[in-house]
């Protein structure tokens, strides 16, 4: 390991529209679990995008150490975009056995490393949600990226699934630097290394989970992000709107190093 970052943005900001979606964002993420917390709206996807090289950034800068999705380096970005289109018909492993031959990957060991060995030849229309969602972490994970990008892995799954995709997550964090946005703070509070708390487009905290949580007298992240952004994610208060006042602007484009690799 090493504590050279997988990824680095430098003074990101999107708009849509003229719009403003992300702000001035700088960040580095290295090996380990990075989550992505926020509001609704507070611009997760759209970071997310910009990491996977799915989003063009209108200004700022995004740096891989292996190469970017983009400048074909020898080590691709995976992305699990929030909705996934796996097609009917085909099994699972069929599915993976796809997309393995566009990045050299081997489908067995990525179906085993999400526990779905058993559903390999289950068809796509059989599978339950939280299984597609399994699916769509092994698709991400890949031909041994160096950065994988998991947008809402666990969004409308049962509370088995979601420890078990967020457990597919971390075990994929031993070798890479995993991005994943999540409204459950429970989870994040158990398997991040780091987290990030944006804040109308604009990191108002992040770095090492543990560093986090000290700097901000938090005894989890549940506390810090109400601590960071008022109320929490799927309670009231979880709206921008419905926080504005005191952390507003206060910690805003904070320069991060979110991964501390010494830290996990
Ligand atoms: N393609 C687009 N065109 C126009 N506006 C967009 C587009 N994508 C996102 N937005 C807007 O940008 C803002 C941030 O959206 P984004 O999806 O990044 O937030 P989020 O934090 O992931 O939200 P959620 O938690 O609801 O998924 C929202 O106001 C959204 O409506």
């Amino acid at each position: 390991m090493t504590d050279e970052p997988s990824a680095t943005l430098d003074g990101v900001a999107r708009t849509y529209g003229g719009v403003p979606v992300l702000t001035d964002v700088s960040l580095s993420v290295g090996t380990g679990v990075t989550a992505v917390v926020g509001p609704n709206g507070s611009g997760k996807s759209t970071l997310l995008g910009v990491l996977a090289g799915a989003v063009e950034p209108t200004a700022g800068t995004v740096r891989y150490r292996h190469g970017g999705p983009r400048e074909g380096g020898d080590k691709r970005v995976g992305y699990l975009p929030q909705r996934v289109p796996f097609r009917d018909g085909l099994t699972a492993r069929e599915t993976l056995g796809f997309y393995a031959a566009l990045v050299d990957g081997d489908p067995d060991a990525a179906l085993a490393g999400v526990g779905l060995a058993d559903a390999a030849r289950k068809r796509i229309e059989t599978l339950s949600g939280g299984m597609r969602r399994l699916l769509g972490i092994a698709q991400a994970t890949l031909g041994d990226p160096a950065v994988v990008v998991l947008d809402e892995p666990t969004s409308g799954l049962d509370p088995e699934m979601r420890e078990r995709a967020f457990r597919a997550a971390a075990r994929a964090g031993d070798d890479a630097a995993v991005v994943v946005s999540s409204h459950d703070l429970d989870l994040v509070d158990a398997h991040a290394d780091a987290v990030v708390v944006l804040r109308r487009g604009s990191v108002a905290a992040g770095g090492p989970r543990e560093r986090l949580l000290a700097e901000h007298d938090a005894a989890d992240v549940r506390e810090l992000y109400r601590a960071v952004v008022g109320g929490s994610p799927d309670g009231p208060g979880s709206g921008d709107e419905a926080s504005d006042g005191d952390a507003d602007g206060e910690r805003d484009a904070e320069s991060v190093h979110v991964a501390g690799v010494s830290d996990r």
